[in-house]
């Protein structure tokens, strides 16, 4: 993974306008507000190649970026946001959950984790879900620069009991430092 031209190519709204390239794709999920956009353009090495807001759901369609005309990056939703209408959380929901089931491209799923936050129970199904439909995961622990090095074990730990995620499948990751970045890339290569 070089990241020598990033592309956006376009936000996907209804399954129709998904791309019909046989290109590998990775796709990025985990709850509103958790730093998906933000661990994505750490992962390119670009400031502000994916649109990042403090203010959750910020992200909505489904943002493809093109890699080096070889792989596609998707941002997805954030899911778990109060905020937006129930009928607007059915159709994302309808959508993502589509293309997860589907996409014969998709190889890889990285799931975010906020590290200062409990295991919550979204994220956890999304982690079982995933394992059943047989799609590849890497859970990602990301704001690690939030916590202090003691802190950040010990809800590493926490995190691992509660979702049954094992220590060395899991990456901890800062947007702000560039912590884990090798590991990640390590780590999706095999996929692609
Ligand atoms: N300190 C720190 N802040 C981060 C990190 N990652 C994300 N943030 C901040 O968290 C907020 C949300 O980041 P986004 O990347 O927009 O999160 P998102 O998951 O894409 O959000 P939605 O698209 O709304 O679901 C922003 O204010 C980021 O600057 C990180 O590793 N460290
Ligand atoms: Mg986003």
């Amino acid at each position: 993974m070089n990241f020598h031209d990033v592309k956006f190519v376009l936000s996907v709204h209804s399954e129709r306008q998904l791309p019909t390239e046989e290109l590998p794709e990775i796709a990025f999920a985990g709850r509103s507000n958790v730093g998906k956009s933000s661990l994505m353009n750490a992962l390119i090495g670009r400031k502000s190649l994916v649109k990042v807001s403090g203010r959750p759901g910020k992200t909505q369609g489904l943002n493809f970026f093109l890699v080096d005309d070889s792989y596609h990056l998707v941002d997805l939703p954030g899911y778990g946001f109060a905020k937006v209408s129930k009928d607007m959380q059915n159709s994302w929901q309808g959508l993502i959950t589509s293309y997860l089931e589907t996409r014969q491209q998709l190889k890889c799923v990285v799931v975010i984790l906020d590290i200062r936050h409990e295991a919550k129970p979204t994220d956890t199904q999304l982690l079982n879900w995933l394992g059943q439909q047989g799609i590849p995961c890497v859970p990602v622990y990301t704001k690690v620069d939030k916590l202090s090095g003691n802190e950040r074990g010990k809800n590493a730990r926490l995190l691992d009991a509660g979702h049954g995620i094992r220590q060395e499948d899991r990456i901890l990751f800062s947007a702000k430092t560039g912590q884990g970045r090798e590991e990640l890339i390590a780590a999706l290569t095999k996929y692609l």
